[in-house]
C-alpha cells in the first residue's frame, strides 16, 4: 500500500499542509526544526493511534488550535480509500472511513500500515521493557486490529484489579485489622468478600492475559526468523541477534517460554491462576498486580550476551534497526501488501556500510517515506522524490 496524499490541519507546527505521494522513495530535507518529523509522525499515527514520540496527544495539535486533523489517501492494491481522524485532546477522538464516520477511532487501524524506524527506537534496546512491550503489542495490532480491543480490555480489568488491591489491603492481609466505617458487616465476612470479588478479577485478567500472552508468543515466534536475517544483513554478519520472551508466570512455564517455545493458551491461562495463588501475600502487601503480560519483557540478545547494558551504540541501532525491519517483513508477509516504511532521521547514526546495507534491504518496499537534516547522508538508492521543509512548507524539489 501506499499514500497518494497527506493533509494536515493544525497537526504540530502546520496550520496546514498539502503533500503529493507516490510509491516508491520520497525524501524529506530540511534544517533541523521545520518540521519534517511532524509530517512522517503525522502518518505513523493515522496507522496506529500512537505517536513515536509522545504519550498524549496534546503535543500534537498546534500551539493554540483546539484539535488537529490528518487526512490522507491511501491506495491498497490500486483501490482508493480516504481515511480521516480528528485529535481532540481532552475529548474523544474522531475517525472516519471513506463518508462512514466511525464509532470508535480504533476501527480506523488496519486502513493504513506503517513501519516507522526513529532514533526514539534506540529505546527499544536501552529502554526499560514497557518499550519492548509496546513494540510487541502494536505490531500485534498491526497485524491483526482486533488486538486493540483486547489490549484495551486487559488494561481496564488490570486496573480495576488494582484499585481493588489498593482499596482492600488491609482487609486482604490476614488477620489485618482496621476500624470499619460500616461496623454492621463483621470484618470477617467483608474479608471474605473481598477475596471473592479478587479471585473474579483473577479469572477475568487470566483469561484476558493469556490470549494476550499467547498472541505476543506467537508473534514473537513468527517475527523472531526475520529478525536474524535482518540483523545479519544490517551489520554484515557481525552478530547474531535474537529475542525471547520473559514472562512473569511462574517459573516453570517461564522456562517453557524462555526457551521460544508457545504453550497452548489453557495452559498459559492456568499458569496465570496459579501465579496469582502463589504471590497473593505480596500483591497484597504491595496493592498492585504482580503477574501478566504488563510486568513481562522481551529480552534481546546478540550472540551470548544482552543487548541492553552490553551492545556498543551501533550495535544497538542495527538492533533496533532489525527489529523494525523484521516487523516490515512478516507484515509483508502477512498481509501481501507492503506497509508504508518511513526513515525518520536515521541515515546520520549509521555508518557507511550500514547505510549502504539498509539502503539496498528496503529500496524494493512499495512506498519508502526518509527524513534528513542532510541530504547528502541519505545513500543515493534512496533519494528519489525530494521535498524541501522550511519553515512547515513543503515543496517538491523539480525533477
Ligand atoms: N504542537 C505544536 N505546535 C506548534 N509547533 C510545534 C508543535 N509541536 C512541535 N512543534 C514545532 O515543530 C518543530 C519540530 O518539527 P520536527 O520535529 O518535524 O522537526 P524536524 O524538521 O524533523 O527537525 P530535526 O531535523 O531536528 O529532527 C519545532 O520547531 C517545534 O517547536
Amino acid at each position: 500500500m501506499y499514500l497518494r496524499h497527506l493533509s494536515l490541519v493544525d497537526y504540530r507546527s502546520y496550520p496546514v499542509a498539502e503533500v503529493e505521494l507516490e510509491p516508491g522513495i520520497t525524501t524529506f530535507v530540511g534544517l533541523n526544526g521545520q518540521g519534517k518529523t511532524n509530517l512522517v509522525e503525522a502518518a505513523g499515527y493515522l496507522a496506529s493511534l500512537s505517536s513515536h514520540r509522545v504519550a498524549q496527544d496534546a503535543p500534537l495539535v498546534r500551539a493554540g488550535a483546539e484539535q488537529a486533523i490528518i487526512r490522507a489517501v491511501v491506495v491498497r492494491d490500486g483501490r482508493e480509500q480516504i481515511v480521516e481522524l480528528e485529535i481532540n485532546p481532552g475529548r474523544a477522538n474522531r475517525a472516519r472511513l471513506g463518508r462512514a464516520a466511525l464509532t470508535r477511532p480504533r476501527d480506523i487501524l488496519g486502513a493504513l500500515r506503517t513501519v516507522l524506524f526513529a532514533p526514539e527506537d534506540l529505546a527499544l534496546v536501552k529502554g526499560d521493557p514497557s518499550e519492548r512491550r509496546r513494540f510487541l503489542d502494536e505490531l500485534l495490532v498491526a497485524r491483526q486490529p482486533r488486538w486493540a480491543g483486547a489490549r484495551a480490555d486487559y488494561d481496564k480489568i488490570l486496573k480495576q484489579r488494582n484499585a481493588l488491591l489498593k482499596s482492600s489491603m488491609p482487609l486482604l492481609r490476614k488477620g489485618a485489622r482496621r476500624p470499619r466505617r460500616d461496623e454492621s458487616q463483621p470484618e470477617d465476612e467483608a474479608r471474605a468478600s473481598a477475596l471473592h470479588t479478587l479471585d473474579v478479577w483473577n479469572t477475568h485478567l487470566a483469561q484476558v492475559g493469556s490470549s494476550l500472552l499467547y498472541a505476543r508468543l506467537r508473534l514473537l515466534h513468527d517475527l523472531s526468523p526475520y529478525l536474524a536475517k535482518a540483523y545479519d544483513e544490517v551489520s554484515a554478519g557481525r552478530g547474531a541477534a535474537q529475542a525471547s520472551y520473559r514472562s512473569s508466570v511462574h517459573e516453570e512455564v517461564a522456562s517453557v517460554i524462555a526457551a521460544g517455545e508457545v504453550p497452548e493458551q489453557a495452559d498459559l491461562q492456568q499458569a496465570m491462576h496459579d501465579t496469582f495463588a502463589q504471590v497473593r501475600s505480596q500483591e497484597v502487601e504491595r496493592g498492585v498486580t504482580l503477574v501478566g503480560p504488563h510486568r513481562d519483557d522481551l529480552v534481546l540478545q546478540l550472540g551470548d550476551l544482552p543487548a541492553k547494558g552490553y551492545a556498543s551504540h551501533g550495535e544497538s541501532w542495527s538492533f533496533a534497526l532489525g527489529l523494525r525491519l523484521a516487523a516490515f517483513q512478516l507484515l509483508r508477509t502477512d498481509l501481501g501488501t507492503d506497509p508504508v516504511l518511513v526513515l525518520d532521521d536515521v541515515f546520520a547514526e549509521l555508518d557507511a556500510g550500514r547505510r549502504a546495507r539498509l539502503a539496498a534491504m528496503v529500496e524494493d518496499a512499495e512506498q519508502v517515506l526518509v527524513t534528513a537534516a542532510v541530504a547528502d547522508d541519505v545513500p543515493d538508492a534512496l533519494t528519489g522524490r525530494t521535498f524541501h521543509v522550511t519553515l512547515g512548507e513543503v515543496s517538491r524539489e523539480p525533477a
